[in-house]
């Protein structure tokens, strides 16, 4: 089975968790993309949605998925996502695809994190994975030389200006022993928007999809 049928597979297996929900916080990236189109089929019994990224909500959009502002909505009850690094504790790593701040916001905002996965995301310690930071774009040079400080390699993503209008430095050479102290470290530098460990709110639930089907991570 490739990656993607993987990732659709445990799009699938979440709309079982989704049941009774009917105001639902949506991530950003390409397993959730297929749970957006395995939403299609079930919109009737969604409310509405609130989304981490532009690219979500036009997806929802188009398939005609009401999506709220976080604002208007207040506390979710419940909030689905993928993940770039999965360790033991549920703990992530996440902004792969830029929209870590907005998730980051969605997840702290929700009773409950279901994050959605292929097995190839599971690692015993975070930071194989280039961890992203948003910067504010003026202090990009200036917290990259605060990351090196922390023994990080940041590599400036180019051509890649967040929702928020933010830049993103993905932080190589990490072997992140300690992530909530970490996550904290570097939400402390001055400029740092936040950064994609999600230690401090971690995943509730995972559910991971392998070759022999899905595993749920509870
Ligand atoms: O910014 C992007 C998000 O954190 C994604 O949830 C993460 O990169 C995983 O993406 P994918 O489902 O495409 O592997």
């Amino acid at each position: 089975m490739t990656q993607d049928q993987l990732k659709r597979k445990v799009a699938e297996a979440s709309l079982e968790y989704i049941k009774g929900y009917s105001v639902l916080g949506i991530g950003t990236g390409s397993t959730v993309n297929h749970l957006i189109d395995c939403l299609a089929d079930i919109k009737h019994d969604i409310e509405a949605t609130v989304s981490s990224s532009v690219n979500s909500t036009e997806r929802l959009k188009k398939l005609g998925i009401p999506v709220l502002d976080l604002n208007e909505v207040g506390t979710l009850d419940i909030y689905l996502d993928g993940a770039d690094e999965i360790n033991p504790h549920k703990q992530l790593i996440k902004g792969g695809g830029a929209a870590l701040t907005r998730e980051k916001i969605i997840a702290a905002a929700s009773r409950k994190f279901i994050c959605i996965a292929d097995d190839s995301k599971c690692v015993d310690v975070l930071g194989k994975f280039p961890l992203p930071v948003e910067v504010i774009p003026m202090a990009r040079s200036y917290v990259a030389r605060e990351l090196v400080k922390l023994g990080g390699q940041p590599v400036y993503r180019e051509h890649c200006v967040t929702d928020n209008g933010g830049h993103i430095l993905d932080v190589h050479n990490l072997s992140i022993v300690d992530p909530i102290a970490l996550e904290k470290a570097i939400n402390n530098i001055v400029g740092v928007i936040t950064c994609g460990i999600f230690a401090m709110r971690p995943a509730d639930m995972v559910l991971l999809a392998t070759a022999d089907g899905v595993r749920k991570i509870d």
